[in-house]
């Protein structure tokens, strides 16, 4: 356990369709994607931690190999920070999915098992065994599902309560988990203070 900076990838060109990725590998970054990663990367500059960790996926992995450019450390891959496998809806539009009077909101409740879609304990289950493998400080670069998930959890909230977070592309969620902290979630300027933190 530790510290982690938990970023979600740049926008992919599957986010730009509306279309849902899950852990589906079709989709790399799109220019503005590859620019939001430069710019968390840039905000990033000066920190010492111990490595960077990145799901597998295409859009992921882009997006920690310019973080890691930028501040000049080697990127290894753990396919525990993966996206949320969709079961039914993978690669459908969104909207198929969600409540009409929310667009592009999220998945949950009834409709996970309807799809065979992976349970929101296990996706938990496997971030947090991913930050035991890997005690210290550092970047673990996820998706949207994943990181709403161990921001719940330390949170303390249901999926349901996490249901309005928005985590955006290149955003910033920092959680200490020796404090059972999440100091921020789904930021695009990194507080000071926080950055301070991995120094
Ligand atoms: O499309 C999905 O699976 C999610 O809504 C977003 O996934 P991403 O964070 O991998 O874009």
């Amino acid at each position: 356990m530790g510290k982690y900076i938990f970023i979600r990838h740049g926008e992919s060109n599957i986010n730009v369709l509306g279309v849902l990725s899950g852990d589906s590998d079709v989709s790399g970054l799109t220019e503005k994607g590859m620019a939001q990663a430069r710019r968390t990367a840039e905000q990033l500059s000066g920190i010492k931690i111990d490595g960077i960790i990145s799901s597998p996926l295409k859009r992921a992995f882009e997006t920690a190999k310019i973080i890691g450019e930028v501040l000049n450390i080697d990127v290894k891959t753990d396919e525990r920070l993966i996206e949320v496998n969709l079961g039914r809806a993978k690669e459908k539009k969104i909207n198929e999915f969600t409540n009409p009077l929310y667009p592009n909101s999220h998945i949950t409740g009834s409709i996970r098992n309807l799809i065979g879609m992976e349970d929101w304990d296990d996706m938990i289950s496997r971030v947090k065994s991913a930050m035991d493998i890997f005690n210290g400080k550092y970047i673990f670069v996820s998706h949207s599902d994943p990181i709403r998930a161990i921001a719940s959890y330390y949170l303390g909230w249901t999926e349901d309560d996490s249901f309005g977070i928005d985590i955006k592309n290149a955003s910033m969620t920092v959680i200490d988990s020796d404090k059972n902290k999440v100091l921020c979630l789904g930021a695009i300027n990194l507080d000071p203070e926080i950055k301070k933190l991995f120094y």
